[in-house]
């Protein structure tokens, strides 16, 4: 949980600082007061730009479903809502806003140039086609259900019973991708979600579409920036953060640490006999246990099968130790279930003949030797810290592996 509320931190503040502009832009000068009506067009394109750049559908999408919306409420919304082509306007946004947002939340990430793509792009292509001609056929005939899309009889609330019924299943199935993905993207559009709710809710505010749009367009660019360092400092097999994380870590190191160096035994037997697919599961295996590391420790990987501890609390190597032996038994306790290669089926018709009879699962399991170093009147730099504990995890190894060797 605490990962969600970091995610949503940012874009929270900035859809509150939003908010509050809308009610103080009176405060700006006249002559500068237009300029906001235009803010978002630049803001959504260089969102899409970016997005397209880094090769993120979902945001590409994102930015251009509210580039669309803002065209529509500043081409087809500036009369009276009573009137039936900004009716039907308004209603259609409201209707599709939650419906777009909620299948951008919940479809995967696969890129601008895939099948997804297309698909995205034309039914968003179908909505700007909609949006653009039906009007004419809905001053024509009268729309059926009529009162599910009138607005509730509420004061000052401009919203249907459909589409409030649908931002609220909106919200509900958001907030579920986004405590079960916990990804920066399905944050961002968790707080677009509440900021064109916002935007329908106080309609007849001036400025609100510009202002609360253009927060969108900088809550999809605050993704992509943290995503693109994520790209930069974390290990995209483990999620573990990588090794240049972890040299900007050391030139920050100061006062009293502890660095652990760790490594898998035997892991090119390993990789050898079950094959570099499986090696990679278990690199994963390792690295989620060692990113539950009691203590304080921030986990990295060095590289390889090489994994770095840092403890940059007061507590001394002796402490720390405690906490790694820990890590080294749940390691060499868990065990690994490997399905027998030689057994796999060549065909899918082998395989259901095959099911619950011959495909035996074999279980295994792999050991960790570590080295841990303090800073100390000995070895004062980082540098230093880091050549002793792995000279430590040298003595280790030969000291016959699975075991933990304080400098
Ligand atoms: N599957 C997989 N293997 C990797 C990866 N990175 C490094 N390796 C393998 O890790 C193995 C490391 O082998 P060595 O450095 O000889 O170490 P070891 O076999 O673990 O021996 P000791 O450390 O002495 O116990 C090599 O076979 C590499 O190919 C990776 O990302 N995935």
């Amino acid at each position: 949980m605490l990962n969600v509320f970091w995610r949503l931190l940012i874009p929270i503040i900035l859809l509150a600082a939003s908010l509050y502009a809308v009610f103080e832009v009176g405060r700006i000068q006249q002559q500068y007061q237009p300029l906001l009506a235009y803010l978002p067009y630049p803001l959504l394109l260089l969102a899409m730009l970016l997005a397209q750049q880094f090769n993120r559908l979902r945001l590409f999408a994102a930015a251009g479903i509210f580039l669309l919306t803002f065209i529509t409420v500043q081409m087809g919304l500036q009369q009276p809502l009573a009137e039936p082509r900004p009716f039907f306007l308004f209603t259609a946004l409201s209707l599709l806003l939650p419906i777009n947002l909620t299948l951008l939340a919940v479809l995967p990430e696969r890129g601008l140039w895939s099948r997804y793509g297309f698909g995205l792009m034309l039914w968003l292509a179908a909505q700007a086609l909609l949006l653009g001609l039906l009007p004419v056929a809905y001053l024509q005939q009268p729309f059926p259900y009529h009162h599910w899309f009138e607005p509730l009889p509420i004061q000052g609330y401009l919203l249907s019973y459909a589409a409030s019924l649908l931002f609220a299943l909106a919200l509900l199935v958001m907030s579920l991708m986004l405590i079960l993905r916990k990804g920066e993207t399905e944050a961002a559009l968790w707080v677009c979600l509440l900021a064109v709710f916002l935007t329908l809710l106080l309609f007849a505010q001036a400025y609100i579409s510009a202002v609360l749009l253009s927060c969108c367009a900088l809550c999809l660019m605050y993704c992509l920036l943290r995503s693109s360092r994520d790209m930069a400092f974390r290990d995209d097999l483990t999620g573990l953060r990588n090794r240049r994380a972890f040299n900007e870590k050391l030139r920050s190191l100061a006062g009293h640490y502890v660095i652990a160096t760790m490594d898998i035994d035997h892991f090119k037997k390993f990789n050898d006999s079950h094959g570099h697919e499986v090696g990679d599961d278990v690199l994963r295996l390792v690295a989620a246990h060692i990113a539950k590391v009691a203590g304080g420790g921030v986990p990295y990987r060095y590289g390889g099968e090489e994994f770095c501890v840092v403890f940059s609390g007061r507590q001394p190597a002796a402490a720390c130790a405690v906490f790694l032996e820990q890590l080294r038994v749940a390691i060499e306790a868990y065990p690994i279930t490997l399905r027998n290669q030689a057994s796999r089926p060549d065909s899918q018709k082998q395989g259901q003949g095959q099911r619950g009879s011959s495909r035996k699962a074999k279980t295994v399991s792999v050991t960790i030797s570590i080295g841990v170093a303090e800073r100390n009147a000995r070895w004062r730099k980082a540098e230093e810290v880091l050549k002793a504990s792995d000279q430590a995890l040298y003595k280790a190894k030969k000291q016959g592996r699975n075991c933990l060797v304080l400098a």
